[in-house]
């Protein structure tokens, strides 16, 4: 089994600890984070440094993988520790084997999928994206880089959604419509048409917020 290593002990990294290891899938062996302290242990699993002793960590092969901990909050530093490690170090794609991906979708490195989620026929999933848990991501839809889908979200067929968005729970994107980059939507917002300018959208139908 293959040792992983992760980036953010706070909540997100201690609920993908969880995962991953209850399903069998790594071996984790700790957090890497710059605010707690080395050797400490958070959910019963050891704090192996700061995110400056990565690179050091996997040369002595005290893990084969990492993945990012880091959550909709920070999105812009996700985006920072992905591309400064990418082609360096190894990231862990973890789907969660409650979830239905079709054959023919296609899923990029250090993604995270949550139990429950279905990825349906031709999705595309690219690098460092998160899907909590029991979203539906339909039929020929696409997720740029970086972005956080938040619980329980409904995306129809040939969506488009940008980097680093971040898709509040329950929120519901009908088909055929295109996100540009930098957008947030709140917890339970309908988007029913595209959104063409990076900012806050609620409501039902959505509307820009600031
Ligand atoms: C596992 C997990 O927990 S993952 C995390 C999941 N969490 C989420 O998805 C949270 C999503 N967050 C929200 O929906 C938040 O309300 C946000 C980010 C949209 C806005 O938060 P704030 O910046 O604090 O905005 P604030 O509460 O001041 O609201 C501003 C206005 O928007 C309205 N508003 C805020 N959120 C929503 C919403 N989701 N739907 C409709 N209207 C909303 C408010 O009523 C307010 O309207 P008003 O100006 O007419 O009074």
């Amino acid at each position: 089994m293959k040792k992983l290593a992760i980036i953010g002990s706070g909540d997100l990294g201690q609920q993908i600890a969880y995962q991953a290891t209850t399903d069998n899938q790594f071996n984790v062996v700790g957090f890497f984070d710059d605010f707690t302290e080395k050797d400490s242990v958070v959910s019963g699993k050891k704090i192996l440094g700061k995110l400056s002793e990565v690179q050091n960590a996997f040369s002595n092969k005290i893990f084969d993988e990492i993945i990012i901990g880091i959550g909709y909050k920070h999105l812009d530093f996700r985006e920072k520790i992905f591309n400064t490690l990418n082609k360096k170090i190894p990231f862990a794609t973890f789907i969660h084997s409650s979830c239905f991906v079709d054959a023919s979708c296609k899923i990029g490195n250090g993604v995270c999928v949550f139990p429950g989620s279905v990825l349906d026929q031709k999705v595309i999933i690219k690098d460092n994206v998160f899907i909590n848990v029991g979203s539906i991501i339909a039929h020929d839809s696409k997720i740029e880089n970086h972005t956080f889908i938040s619980p329980s979200v409904a995306i129809a067929g040939f969506v488009s959604i940008g980097k680093r968005c971040n898709i509040g729970i329950n929120s519901t994107l009908i088909d055929n419509i295109s996100i540009v980059d930098d957008v947030q939507i709140g917890g339970g917002t309908v988007v029913v048409k595209s959104i063409e300018k990076s900012g806050l959208y609620v409501g039902n139908p959505s509307r820009f917020i600031r």
